[in-house]
């Protein structure tokens, strides 16, 4: 059987009370099988980033609990939760979210500063290597393309082996080439050394390289598609919301 690397069950997440309340999330049950690269998609205020922030311990659920591994987050006090998270899950964002005053290889090592190890240099630069920046190591974000700066952030993410990497629009920000870059790593970092990819995207393109695609609506889960195509994706996104005119 599949170990389960990160399980929601029964999640909910409401923001204010009384009539101006927000369900943003709604009695979500999602579990994320060790090794695999998940998908998450659906349209603007359905919940997605909720969902990446409730799962990653970012967010707590109003309701409702997240496991990852045998680890109950939803219990932790508020240092355990931030020690949990330094250690066991990575995070990249849609805009890089790089220290400006940083070279790349200080940014990649911030998270074992952080969590107050020394970054031994020749695992900072191993990771460097590893998404294909060994050569940019002294170089600052304002001098790095784009994609180079997502790689970097992803390096970052990597420093600490995390069993889960949540992404939120990784690729949002990134045109078509570099797109396929990142998300080329992002797979073989599932494929090649067992980690556990939950990604938020529109782009069907970017959620056809998932094993599978959740998708959600008002909060909820729709459905999801396993080993699909981009077409059958965006199909899938546009069918029930196509009107008459
Ligand atoms: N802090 C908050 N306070 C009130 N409402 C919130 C808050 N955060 C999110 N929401 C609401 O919760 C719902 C889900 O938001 P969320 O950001 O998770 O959606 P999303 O699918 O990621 O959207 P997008 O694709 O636009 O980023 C939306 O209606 C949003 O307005």
């Amino acid at each position: 059987m599949t170990a389960i690397a990160i399980a929601l069950r029964s999640v909910s997440r409401r923001h204010g009370s009384g009539d101006s309340a927000v369900t943003a999330l709604d009695d979500v049950s999602l579990a994320f099988p060790k090794g695999t690269f998940t998908a998450v998609m659906g349209r603007s205020g359905s919940g997605k980033s909720t969902l990446l922030q409730c799962a990653a311990g970012l967010d707590r659920p109003t309701s409702g609990s997240v496991l990852l591994g045998g680890t109950e987050l939803t219990g932790l006090s508020e240092k355990n939760l931030t020690l949990l998270r330094r250690q066991r899950i990575g995070f990249v964002f849609q805009a890089f979210n790089l220290l400006p005053s940083l070279t790349a290889e200080q940014n990649v090592a911030l998270p074992l500063r952080l969590a107050g190890r020394r970054p031994p240099r020749a695992h900072v630069r191993e990771v460097l290597d590893r998404v294909g920046l060994a050569d940019r190591a002294r170089h600052r974000p304002s001098r790095l393309s784009g994609g180079q700066q997502q790689r970097v952030a992803l390096a970052r993410a990597l420093v600490t082996r995390p069993e889960v990497l949540f992404a939120d629009e990784p690729t949002g920000a990134l045109d078509t080439r570099t797109s396929r870059t990142v998300l080329t790593l992002l797979r073989a970092m599932a494929d090649d050394e067992g980690r556990t990819i939950v990604m938020v995207t529109h782009d069907p393109v970017a959620a056809s390289c998932a094993d599978r695609v959740v998708f959600l609506v008002d909060g909820r889960v729709d459905g999801e598609l396993t080993g699909a195509k981009a077409d059958d994706i965006a199909t899938r996104m546009t069918g029930p919301e196509v009107l008459p005119c």
